[in-house]
């Protein structure tokens, strides 16, 4: 084992902290804290587990949380109401629905229905866009921590080739934007590409996140790359037990890498402190009060 782990875990704790310690001088000015909506709809028990986690964060951070938990059988307008409530409620500043929705309902007419200015997700059209054009945008949460844990690892990105695997409106496409404005030389490689090794080991930067348990193998790599799983994969582990794995083959990769992110442990925890930022910075957008701290 050669390559350094990067320690998402801690990094987002640490991130949560700051984001808690800007709490106070928030509701000073405004004479309240900021506030995440999260709305979940059907019981699917690993969305569950993640709508818990983010609630209990929410409220160490000294945030309001407000929890929707909505029947499967709900209707598409009866979640786009809900939406424009929380749209039009002034102690929200972040709204998250959770994904995936059931199967009848349209997720894309409900993100776009989603206040930009609230979008903690940076999943509606306008934010998309805004983040394509450099513009102030809410970024999408996942790819934003990979950013910060790659700036925090290499400094500058400049002219280093990245390839994104993975072309999901969630995490691929965003990633590569983040990567592409930090003048990396950016590939977005999919199901289609040709000569998918071939392709990876030009890159200094690799963020896997297609979905596909251990797909990335060490030899696939540059040695001394910088790997990004996105991947959280739920596996057998035999006698009933499973584990989660990442989709980069973490014993194998681990060898050639420079720096490799764990899975459990690396990027899902930046996920939620980020979305925690979010909410602050989105709070702090609509309220017209500057944060202090820029380094959030
Ligand atoms: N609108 C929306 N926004 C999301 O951000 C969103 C979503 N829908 N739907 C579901 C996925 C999943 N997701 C995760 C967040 C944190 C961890 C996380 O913290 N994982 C821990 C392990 C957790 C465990 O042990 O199960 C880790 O990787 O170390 C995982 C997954 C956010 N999602």
């Amino acid at each position: 084992m050669s390559a350094a782990i990067i320690d998402g875990k801690a990094f987002a704790a640490a991130l949560r902290a700051r984001v808690a310690a800007a709490v106070p001088g928030f509701a000073a000015a405004t004479g309240r804290v900021p506030g995440l909506a999260v709305v979940l709809v059907g019981e699917d028990p690993a969305s569950a587990v993640y709508v818990k986690s983010k609630g209990k964060m929410t409220a160490e951070a000294g945030m309001a949380g407000f929890e929707h938990r909505l029947p499967a059988e709900t209707s598409q307008a009866d979640l786009l109401a809900l939406v424009d409530r929380l749209n039009a409620d002034g102690a929200v500043d972040g709204i998250l629905v959770q994904l995936p929705l059931p199967k009848h309902i349209d997720e894309a007419a409900v993100i776009a229905r989603i206040d930009p200015a609230k979008d903690v997700d940076g999943f509606t059209p306008v934010n998309a866009g805004r983040l394509a054009t450099g513009l102030e945008a809410m970024v999408p949460c996942t790819p934003l921590g990979c950013l910060m844990l790659l700036k925090d690892r290499l400094g500058s990105l400049a002219g280093l080739d990245a390839v994104v695997i993975g072309r999901s409106n969630i995490v691929g496409k965003p990633m590569a934007q983040l990567l592409l404005g930090e003048s990396c030389t950016v590939t977005i490689a999919h199901s289609r590409t040709r000569d998918l090794a071939d392709v990876v080991r030009r890159a200094d930067i690799v963020v896997a996140a297609v979905g596909r348990p251990n797909m990335v193998p060490g030899d696939w790599l540059k040695p001394g790359a910088t790997v990004i799983d996105v991947g959280i994969n739920r596996v057998d582990a035999g006698e009933g037990k499973t584990r989660l794995v990442g989709d980069v083959d973490f014993a194998s990769a681990a060898q050639v890498a420079g720096a490799i992110t764990p899975v459990p442990g690396g990027v899902g925890p930046m996920t939620i402190a980020v979305l925690l930022r979010n909410t602050l910075v989105a709070a702090h957008r609509r309220a017209g009060v500057l944060l202090a701290d820029a380094s959030l």
